[in-house]
């Protein structure tokens, strides 16, 4: 049997003297949508940050395609989009410019590219106009135009769906749907119903630790 693609194993975190998650094991396969539930302040942002890489204050193991984490560095960052809470879009810069930055370490992605996913997230019209300037919602779009241009393996998502209004709500759902549906994988918080995306795994954290 092929190895899953991300392995956890007897993950523990602690902050402020509190157990966020002890014992903590799940698989992600290819394909396979896992959404982290759980109450406020029960370390969903914390798991995502440990398997983004972005925070090493746990205990455990995690395995990228059978390998430990941190010997395949390189080949999970590579298969890796992150959205985390912060939009990391600069407001000096307008949308156009926002996107240019990304693509910029990203040679495969081109102009074109830029254009439609500005179009797909409803900026069309705001390309040019400084992120400043734009609402919060548009702000979260300019960041989640990423995912439009981006053919990442794993998609890390937290909370994607805050501040964007219903219609943006219902692309989004799509674009996760058939991210998985051609082999994708995401793990994902939100409190949004993913009924639309397909088939969802669910962690809860507060069951895990029974609270
Ligand atoms: N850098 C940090 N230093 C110390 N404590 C932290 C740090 N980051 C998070 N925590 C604590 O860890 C706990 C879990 O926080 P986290 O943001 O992961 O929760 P969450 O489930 O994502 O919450 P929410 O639903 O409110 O976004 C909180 O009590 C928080 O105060």
């Amino acid at each position: 049997m092929s190895e899953p693609l991300l392995k956890v194993v007897d993950l523990y975190c602690e902050r402020d003297e509190r157990v966020l998650f002890d014992g903590l094991n799940f698989e992600l396969a290819e394909g396979q949508l896992i959404q982290i539930e759980g109450a406020n302040g029960s370390g969903k942002t914390t798991l995502l940050r440990i398997l983004s890489g972005l925070s090493s204050h746990y205990e455990g193991d995690i395995y990228w395609q059978g390998e430990a984490i941190r010997d395949a560095k390189h080949s999970f960052l590579a298969a890796l989009l992150y959205f985390g809470h912060q939009p990391g879009v600069k407001g000096m810069l307008t949308p156009i410019e926002n996107l240019r930055w990304y693509a910029a370490i990203h040679p495969s992605l081109d102009e074109g590219s830029i254009n439609s996913a500005l179009e797909s997230v409803g900026l069309k019209g705001y390309e040019d106009v400084p992120c400043h300037s734009l609402s919060a919602g548009q702000n979260r779009r300019v960041s989640l135009a990423r995912l439009y241009m981006n053919r990442a393996q794993l998609w890390i998502l937290d909370e994607p769906f805050t501040a964007i209004d219903k219609r943006g709500v219902a692309a989004k759902e799509a674009l996760l749907a058939g991210h998985v549906s051609q082999g994708g994988s995401v793990i994902l918080t939100t409190h949004h119903d993913l009924s639309a995306c397909g088939p969802v795994t669910k962690l809860n954290l507060d069951e895990l630790m029974g609270t």
